[in-house]
């Protein structure tokens, strides 16, 4: 082929989905300041994509849906996703420059891990479009550093963390699709301080955290509704101690016919479990009604992937 008609890939877009913690054990916190986790996390298709094009500089942009607060998300060196590239050119020594352009499907400062999909997104783009070849090992140990959550939004599936939640294992269980119903507050709440609140409200917390061993024996029936008993987390009395309007919302959603209710991670998002599509759609519908915005997503769903071909 004559080299003219030799084209270079333009760009590359990384989808990265939201995960919620299906249990969500708390330990007391650690000489470095962190919580020991016990967590099982699990995937929903509920995502934010990151695209990539050659630029000779750094340029970050960002459009949102609608539920989504763009102005709660910085666009300077603070974004998570110029961390990412930081982190790739430091181990790579060179510059990682792209124009990069985020589309954010996932509530802010939500519990939904918004921040750590588009790194796990943003470390793969950046590789691929840069050919830094980074190996899996070194992705996720970059992965850790640049958050907690960061390594299982590489991974997706159903999955265990353990240390401060950087530790994945993925956990080969029964794949049959979740329903869930996601409702995001207007307003987010900050990691941090929940994880505080949890401190004041908890001063006696054990060293280990609650052990996952009923949710992961729930999770191998395949059962929405055994799962649903089962579904455990640490930070929801300190998240609705901050935000009381969450606990009446869990009632809510379960009253309109969800399997169960709970506050995602750090919250303030609620998800509830339903039995089918159907249901689920029924319970959307219900909270929809008395204003609040109840997104369906289903899962588990694939970690960061490479969405779009490469456009010429
Ligand atoms: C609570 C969880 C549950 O999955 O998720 P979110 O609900 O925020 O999405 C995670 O632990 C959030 O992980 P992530 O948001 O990546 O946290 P990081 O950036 O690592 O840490 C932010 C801050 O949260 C606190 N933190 C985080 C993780 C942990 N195991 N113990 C902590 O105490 C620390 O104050 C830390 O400075
Ligand atoms: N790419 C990004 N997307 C969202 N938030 C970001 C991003 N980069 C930095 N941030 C900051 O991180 C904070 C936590 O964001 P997020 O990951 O959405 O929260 P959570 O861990 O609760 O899901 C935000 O309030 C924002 O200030």
């Amino acid at each position: 082929m004559p080299e003219s008609f030799r084209r270079v890939p333009a760009g590359l877009t990384v989808r990265a989905p939201a995960k919620i913690n299906l249990h969500l054990g708390v330990g007391a916190p650690r000489p470095d300041g962190f919580h020991p986790l016990e967590t099982v996390y699990t995937s929903v298709g509920l995502y934010d994509d990151v695209l990539v094009r050659p630029a000779a500089a750094w340029s970050l942009g960002l459009t949102a849906a609608d539920h989504v607060d763009a102005d709660a998300v910085p666009l300077d060196d603070t974004n998570i996703v110029a961390a990412a590239a930081r982190a790739l050119g430091i181990l790579h020594d060179r510059p990682v420059v792209a124009h990069v352009e985020i589309t954010k499907g996932i509530p802010v400062a939500g519990g939904l891990a918004g921040g750590s999909a588009d790194a796990a997104a943003a470390l793969v783009a950046l590789d691929r479009l840069l050919d830094l070849e980074t190996s899996d090992e070194d992705l996720l140990h970059l992965a850790a550093q640049l958050g907690s959550d960061v390594p299982f939004a590489l991974y997706g599936g159903h999955a265990l963390g353990t240390g401060r939640g950087e530790v994945v294992t993925p956990l080969d269980v029964n794949d049959e699709p979740l329903w869930w119903v996601i409702v995001p507050s207007s307003e987010g709440l900050s990691t941090p301080a929940v994880y505080r609140h949890f401190d004041a409200l908890s001063p006696d917390a054990p060293a280990e955290p609650r052990s996952a061993e009923h949710v992961l024996k729930a999770l191998e029936t395949g059962s929405a509704l055994a799962l649903a008993r089962t579904l455990f987390n640490d930070l929801q009395a300190p998240a609705i101690d901050l935000r009381p309007e969450l606990g009446t919302l869990i009632a809510q959603g379960e009253e309109a016919g969800a399997l169960r209710g709970i506050v995602s991670g750090s919250g303030p998002t609620v998800v509830f479990l339903c039995g089918s599509a159907d249901e689920a759609r029924g319970v959307a519908g219900a909270l929809q009604e008395t204003g609040h915005t109840a997104l369906v997503a289903n899962g588990p769903v694939a970690g960061a992937h490479v969405v779009a071909p490469p456009t010429f």
